[in-house]
């Protein structure tokens, strides 16, 4: 059994229907320490079957054993292995990756292998050293000439130690003076144990080799051993590895780095798009806030004021009383039926506080009522203190006390005058209600209360503690019947929920129980519309995104096309098609992830002047872009440029490597 076998290889290419038979039965045995020159015709098929033994190409018939064991017989993950392990390509163009250093083009192959990085720059640098090129590893391909350049090739063959060398007219492209360097330098490594095939159509160079294989048209001529094969060394197994996604972001760096306009262009243009995205969400959101400041700093949106629904009161009475005092007497009984009516009882208040997210009820009672003060008489509103009076209404002293008052500033400006109205603080206002008692006798309630405190309504209400209200109606025999309450609701978004189901609640006669009146319901309206227009708004800034997406598509297609004999090479050195898709991958990570950073400053940036400019005019920052709209941000620009780099990334997988390789 030898080393390397090929078994009856043939191989044919279909043309424009015809076909074109390329190799017609190959048989060759191979040991190492051979140094193999296939010397045929130019078209001969000789790449072709170089392509098959170096496992690039699988659609050829008969079978290649190495120790034994067919090629045939090997799945991708094997195949790959193969050709990482066993074998070392050398190119007639080169195939260096333009934008890696000398070092790095040799590092290349050494990443494959489970050496520390530090033992890996030193191996690379001793392999540069021994093909002559320890001044130029830090210099990039085009810097180098062709001789230069194929020694490059060599070492990077070298690197992954293979026991194959596949040189496919490796001094095609070369002087004679460079020819003779690299093929002494392949002499050298056949005389190190290694199984060497040259492939040429120049006898000079097919007469450095142990053996001479005449190849012509498609069948082996003959066969000239000229010596011997050199002696195997033994050498230390070197354990591999494969390309991992670390050492393709890598590459991908580099790479973006020698074409940074590009990159810098097509990051430039998708921050645009998520800078747009976040400015529009913290516009949406500044607003939302803005109005909600407004509002809440006048009223208290949570809390909802509930009221019984009643019906109208029976006059019957009335009509039909013969005396007058019968008449008072009816009317007065009205009175006091209405009220019980509105009352609304501790009863009604466990049923209000019953509600999911009711946090507390407070009852509470209002009527009209007639305020003097001097000889000043204004009819007002008056209510017991409540939630719904928010204390930053107040703009002058503070909530009642007992026996004291709060008013609104109009109240305020009728007792002293429009420019005096602060004054009206600490005064004695006379509050008067017109009622009926217990005895259903009609009732004054009059009451000297102490201004505490001037809201900044413009109305004529007077506030009272309830114990205020309750002790000058009981001091006159006055029942005090409770005639609203203050449901707490425990935040805005709830309010809604509550209202309805504060609406539904039926009384005995199955008919809805409660009025109530809050503004909670309106704010979350207003919400829903400011967050529908800021969707809205972010959609239109989403097409940006689009358009960024299919840039980074075409970029990466160009980047797949650009790039495709540097895919081929890779595949040859032993890249798993995995290796090829992170490579595109990592860029695509690279442009979300950049561009996303690069948008947030924008957007940063557009906050900043947005608000500027704007803050003279209403003092609040308007523009609030917030942590989850950044990390929304982030996450859409990364998922974006990861899905746009899908369907280039899966193309280069699935490029065939000897197609890659001889793409012009
Ligand atoms: N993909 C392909 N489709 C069709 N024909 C092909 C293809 N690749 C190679 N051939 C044909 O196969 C023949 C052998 O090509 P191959 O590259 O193996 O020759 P070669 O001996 O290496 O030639 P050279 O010394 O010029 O590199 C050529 O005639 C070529 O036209």
């Amino acid at each position: 059994m030898s080393f390397l076998e090929l078994h009856d290889i043939r191989k044919a290419y279909t043309l424009n229907h015809q076909e074109n038979v390329i190799l017609k039965g190959i048989n060759l045995n191979f040991e190492r320490g051979e140094f193999i020159s296939i010397l045929g015709e130019s078209g001969g098929g000789k790449s072709t079957l170089m392509n098959i033994i170096g496992g690039l190409d699988h659609h050829y018939d008969g079978d290649v054993l190495l120790d034994g064991q067919s090629l045939r017989s090997m799945n991708v993950r094997q195949m790959d292995r193969y050709r990482r392990e066993t074998i070392g390509f050398i190119f007639q163009n080169f195939n260096l990756v333009s934008y890696l250093t000398v070092l790095d083009n040799v590092m290349l192959s050494l990443k494959m292998t489970k050496t520390s990085h530090a033992k890996q720059v030193q191996e690379a640098q001793e392999l540069l050293k021994r093909v002559g090129l320890e001044q130029q590893t830090h210099q990039y391909p085009n810097e180098l000439s062709g001789g230069q350049k194929q020694r490059v090739a060599i070492a990077r063959a070298l690197a992954s130690d293979p026991d194959i060398i596949i040189a496919d007219e490796p001094t095609g492209a070369l002087d004679s003076e460079n020819t003779q360097e690299v093929m002494d330098i392949l002499y050298s490594i056949a005389a190190e144990g290694k199984l060497v095939i040259t492939v040429t159509h120049s006898q000079e160079v097919a007469d450095y080799g142990t053996r001479i294989v005449h190849l012509d048209d498609g069948q082996i001529h003959d066969e000239l051993v000229i010596g011997a094969p050199f002696d195997v060394v033994d050498k230390e197994p070197t354990r591999y590895r494969t390309l991992g996604f670390r050492q393709m972001f890598r590459m991908s760096m580099q790479h973006m780095r020698r074409m940074w306009l590009r990159y810098l262009l097509i990051i430039f243009g998708s921050s645009i798009g998520i800078s747009s995205i976040v400015v529009m969400l913290g516009l949406g959101s500044g607003i939302q806030n803005y109005m909600n400041h407004q509002i809440t700093s006048q009223v208290n949106p949570t809390a909802v004021q509930v009221s019984k629904k009643t019906g109208k009161v029976s006059t019957a009475a009335r009509k039909k009383a013969t005396s007058a005092a019968a008449y008072k007497a009816a009317v007065n009984q009205e009175q006091v039926t209405a009220a019980k009516n509105a009352e609304v009882t501790t009863t009604n208040a466990k049923q209000l506080a019953a509600i999911k997210h009711v946090k507390s009820t407070k009852l509470g009672y209002y009527t009209s009522t007639q305020a003097s003060y001097k000889k000043t008489t204004v009819t007002a509103s008056l209510q017991t203190d409540n939630p719904t009076i928010l204390s930053k209404t107040i703009k002058n002293g503070s909530r009642p006390g007992t026996n004291q008052v709060l008013i609104g500033r109009k109240l305020a400006k009728k007792m002293m005058g429009k420019k005096n109205y602060r004054k009206a603080l600490n005064k004695k206002l006379t509050v008067k209600l017109a009622t009926v008692n217990r005895k259903n006798q009609a009732a004054t309630v009059k009451q000297t209360l102490t201004v505490s405190g001037i809201t900044g309504s413009d109305d004529t209400s007077v506030v009272v503690l309830p114990k205020t209200v309750k002790k000058m109606l009981t001091a006159k025999n006055v029942a005090y019947r409770p005639n609203f309450a203050i449901v707490q609701i425990d935040k805005l978004a709830n309010v809604k929920q509550v209202e309805h189901k504060i609406k539904a609640i039926k009384g005995a006669d199955k008919k809805q129980q409660y009025n109530y009146t809050g503004i909670g319901d309106l704010i979350d309206s207003l919400n829903t519309y400011i967050r529908l227009a800021t969707n809205v708004l972010t959609g239109v800034a989403g097409i940006a995104l689009l358009v960024s997406a299919i840039m980074i598509i075409v970029v990466l297609y160009v980047s797949v096309s650009e790039r495709t004999r540097e895919i081929g090479v890779l595949r040859a050195l032993g890249a798993r098609k995995r290796d090829i898709s992170h490579l595109f991958f990592a860029e695509a990570l690279t442009i979300g992830v950049l561009a996303a950073i690069m948008g947030l400053l924008f957007g940063e940036g557009w906050q900043f002047l947005g608000n500027m400019a704007i803050y003279n005019l209403i003092k609040y920052p308007i523009v609030r872009i917030s942590g989850a709209a950044m990390l929304g941000g982030i996450t859409v620009s990364v998922v974006i440029s990861l899905l746009a780099a899908l369907a280039p990334a899966h193309m280069a997988a699935r490029l065939d490597p000897v197609e890659s390789l001889s793409h012009e």
